[in-house]
């Protein structure tokens, strides 16, 4: 199971750090102006490695759980896991999440997770996902996307939840909310996620189509912010996250609170009713028959 992080109180899971927490304002000033030999820190689980630069603040997560980085219960626990252990770590600042199975950044949400399991294990698996949303879109870190393969819905979630996102240039990589093409609905926060990066129009279009954006069309609708050569990626990534930690950190961080404190509140004042509706809706038998006829759809593109 997800654990519940205990966060400084009063601060409910997911609200930014700045809000509850003037303390961890100062993550900034705490840091030399001068360089520092550089100091790797690494901590891995099955699923994910994190390799925390001491002397930057800035730590590299990439994911490893193959075939396709699929967001199994257990990948999300060690993702919330990982998160904790950042956010509350005063040597790091920022963060680079990327994928270390080629041509796949994220495949999304587990389908197994969904498809023929008791009513408690969907409950389980959807307070993850939202836990793992709560964490990543609220975190007071500089979090920048280095997506280098397709990421489509949960994986797209995960990049939506970043400051910034980066796409490898590549004709085969696509990247959406595909959710309507496997017969479910994307939730109101994954919807208000997408809204606030593209725009309520683009977003409205996307969603209802389930669209997934080649790499130059999400560029164009501004679901990525930039694209480029796959040698590129790690050097861009540092470069954006150098530019974001020159300013100091409590203005930034407040800034991002503002930006997303009403989206987020939203969901933490319905994330008990957003479970129980993922189970209602997720326990339908049509709904099962239309995840089962996606699966088998897999296969036989597959074969
Ligand atoms: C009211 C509120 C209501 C709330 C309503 C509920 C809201 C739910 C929100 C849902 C969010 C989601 O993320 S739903 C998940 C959406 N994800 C997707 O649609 C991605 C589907 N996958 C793909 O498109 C492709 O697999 C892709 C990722 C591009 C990789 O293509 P490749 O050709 O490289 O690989 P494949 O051969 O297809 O896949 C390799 C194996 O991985 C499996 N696989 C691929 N994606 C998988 C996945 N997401 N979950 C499990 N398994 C997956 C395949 O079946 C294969 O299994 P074997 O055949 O056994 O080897």
């Amino acid at each position: 199971m997800c654990p519940s992080v205990p966060l400084p109180s009063p601060c409910p899971p997911g609200i930014l750090f700045p809000y509850s927490s003037p303390q961890l304002w100062g993550r900034a000033a705490l840091q030399p102006p001068v360089l520092l030999p550089t100091q790797r820190r690494t901590f891995s689980n099955n699923k994910i490695l994190v390799e925390l630069d001491t002397s930057s603040g800035v730590a590299t997560m990439k994911f490893k759980s193959p075939p396709v980085n699929s967001l199994s219960l257990d990948f999300l626990t060690e993702f919330c896991i990982s998160l904790e252990k950042l956010e509350n770590d005063r040597a790091c600042r920022a963060l680079i999440i990327t994928s270390a199975i080629p041509r796949i950044f994220s495949s999304g949400l587990d389908i197994m997770e969904m498809f023929g399991k008791s009513t408690e294990h969907y409950a389980e698996f959807w307070r993850a996902v939202q836990e793992m949303w709560l964490r990543l879109y609220g975190s007071s870190m500089v979090t920048v996307a280095a997506i280098n393969g397709s990421s489509p819905a949960g994986g797209c979630l995960i990049a939506l939840s970043c400051d910034y996102r980066i796409m490898v240039e590549n004709p085969k990589y696509v990247i959406g909310l595909n959710e309507a093409q496997l017969g479910i609905v994307a939730p109101f926060w994954f919807k208000d996620t997408f809204v606030n990066t593209v725009g309520h129009r683009v977003a409205e279009r996307s969603l209802q189509l389930g669209l997934l954006h080649p790499v130059t069309e999400a560029h164009q609708i501004g679901l990525v912010d930039e694209v480029v050569p796959e040698e590129k990626l790690q050097e861009k990534a540092a470069a954006v996250v150098a530019q974001w930690l020159a300013l100091p950190d409590h203005a930034r961080q407040l800034t991002k609170s503002m930006m997303r404190k009403a989206v987020l509140d939203h969901m933490l004042a319905h994330r008990e009713e957003d479970i129980q509706n993922f189970v209602k809706f997720i326990s339908k038998d049509s709904i099962q028959k239309s995840l089962s006829m996606y699966m088998e759809m897999l296969k036989k593109k597959k074969s």
